[in-house]
């Protein structure tokens, strides 16, 4: 996935799943593609496992971001690295231990990151951030594309921009729901480099003049 910012991921949750060879294609102007894991308990919608994962992975020419929303992280995220994707994300709510299990991801060889939820506070994760190669900010409570963008998340982003630069860390900012030409210059400011799109992108009837659309509104504050 290239590094140079901003990073535009276009979420599959959108696209039409009949379809998913093409509507990976479709979309590979994006720096990669996020990939939304949900298992009916952490959050209230069920979606892809491994398998879908794996052939998503055979079939895709940008780099998977996967995400996942389940329970017990510790237990399964390590075999979602497995699978030789990019970045497997977890939740801070789905494990006993963070570190552990981003150590775990990143000796598989892929990168780790950490989501939180809009209630979970990012304070307590601040210490830790050498540990990650990237964090989630969730702009909507999980489980659904098309929800409204929640602009009073912005507040974490600065706060882990500032502690990135404390540590002197190149740390991704990440972040995922309700993505748009309107909202993602705001999420750009506020210290985000990477930002996932769903219906933004997929909704689209140029999907290519999408992501570049979203890529110029971003970098215009950067
Ligand atoms: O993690 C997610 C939902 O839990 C999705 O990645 C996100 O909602 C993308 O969809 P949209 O851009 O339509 O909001
Ligand atoms: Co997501």
């Amino acid at each position: 996935m290239t590094s140079n910012v901003p990073r535009i991921q276009p979420s599959i949750l959108a696209a039409d799943f009949a379809n998913i060879q093409d509507e990976v294609a479709r979309i590979r102007s994006a720096d990669g593609v996020h990939v939304d894991v949900m298992d009916n308990h952490f959050v209230p919608n069920l979606t892809f496992g491994p398998q879908m994962v794996e052939a998503v992975q055979r079939v895709s020419t940008v780099p998977l971001d996967v995400h996942l929303m389940i329970t017990d992280a510790d237990r399964w995220a390590p075999g979602y690295a497995e699978l030789g994707v990019f970045s497997v994300t977890f939740h801070a709510e789905a494990t006993n231990d963070p570190v552990a299990l981003a150590r775990r991801i990143r000796a598989i060889g892929s990168r780790a990151s950490l989501a939180l939820k809009p209630g979970t506070a990012v304070e307590p994760y601040l210490d830790l951030l050498p540990e990650f190669d990237q964090v989630l900010v969730m702009t909507v409570e999980p489980g659904f594309g098309g929800q409204s963008f929640m602009a009073e998340m912005m507040p974490k982003l600065r706060t882990l921009r500032v502690a990135a630069e404390r540590h002197g860390i190149e740390l991704w900012l990440q972040v995922d729901g309700g993505i748009a030409l309107d909202t993602i210059a705001v999420a750009a400011e506020a210290g985000a480099d990477t930002f996932v799109a769903g219906s933004s992108v997929y909704g689209a009837a140029d999907v290519d003049a999408a992501i570049a659309g979203l890529r110029a509104a971003a970098a215009h504050r950067h």
